[in-house]
């Protein structure tokens, strides 16, 4: 049975890239190897409604933080299925972005701590009552927020039909979510993390996922 890995980060840290280098060095060490980016734009109503809510649509429905939650975690348990045929037809599944994406961005939204209560309502919602399987392990790529920021700016000008939604300009956000991050891997939050930077060596990364 294959094990889930999660890649966190915020918007623009290269978390895409990443993964592309992961599953390289991964096949390399024989591994059978699958990997899910959330939200899934395009496949669940959830994810296409909480985009559209992130660039202006759907009233207010963006300033509600446990609603866009809710439709992020919805997105994860229509996945479910998918996820566990992923996870016993390989041995390593990476999710770019899965349970704490929410936790972090929720927690940071409200100005809470990773021990608040958002973070523990999104632990009991999506592992609890949608009972999503546990990552095996999760990776923080932290790179500075201003770096992020201005990749995720560039990517709007190169990228046709990609302008960036109301979380990515929001710099404070942003720090505050790198901050929920590091502090939810500092304590282990579900399973053991790894705080990675965008120089650190795939290979040893591989290892550390295999071992
Ligand atoms: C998956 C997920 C994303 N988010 C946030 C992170 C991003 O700011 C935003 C959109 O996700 P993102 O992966 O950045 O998609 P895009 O390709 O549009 O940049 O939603 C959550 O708040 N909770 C979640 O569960």
């Amino acid at each position: 049975m294959g094990e889930l890995i999660a890649l966190e980060g915020l918007d623009g840290a290269g978390k895409r890239t990443l993964t592309a280098k992961l599953v390289v060095e991964l096949e390399a060490a024989g591994a059978r190897v699958a990997t899910l980016a959330f939200p899934r734009y395009g496949e669940s109503i959830h994810a296409d409604i909480a985009a559209e809510a992130l660039r202006g649509q759907h009233g207010d429905l963006a300033a509600s933080v446990h609603g866009m939650a809710m439709l992020f975690a919805l997105d994860r348990e229509e996945a479910k299925s998918h996820l566990c045929r992923l996870c016993s037809d390989n041995d390593v599944v990476i999710l770019d972005r899965y349970v704490a994406s929410n936790a972090a961005y929720g927690a940071a939204r409200l100005r809470e701590n990773s021990d608040g209560p958002f973070v523990q309502w999104i632990e009991n919602l999506e592992f609890g009552r949608f009972r999503l399987p546990l990552p095996a392990r999760q990776m923080f790529l932290g790179v500075p927020v201003e770096l992020a920021q201005r990749r995720a700016a560039g990517r709007e000008g190169s990228e046709p039909g990609r302008e960036r939604d109301i979380f990515e300009r929001d710099g404070g956000l942003q720090q505050r979510t790198a901050d929920v991050y590091s502090a939810l891997a500092a304590a282990a939050w579900v399973s053991p993390w790894r705080v990675l930077s965008a120089t650190d060596p795939g290979a040893e990364l591989a290892q550390w996922i295999l071992g």
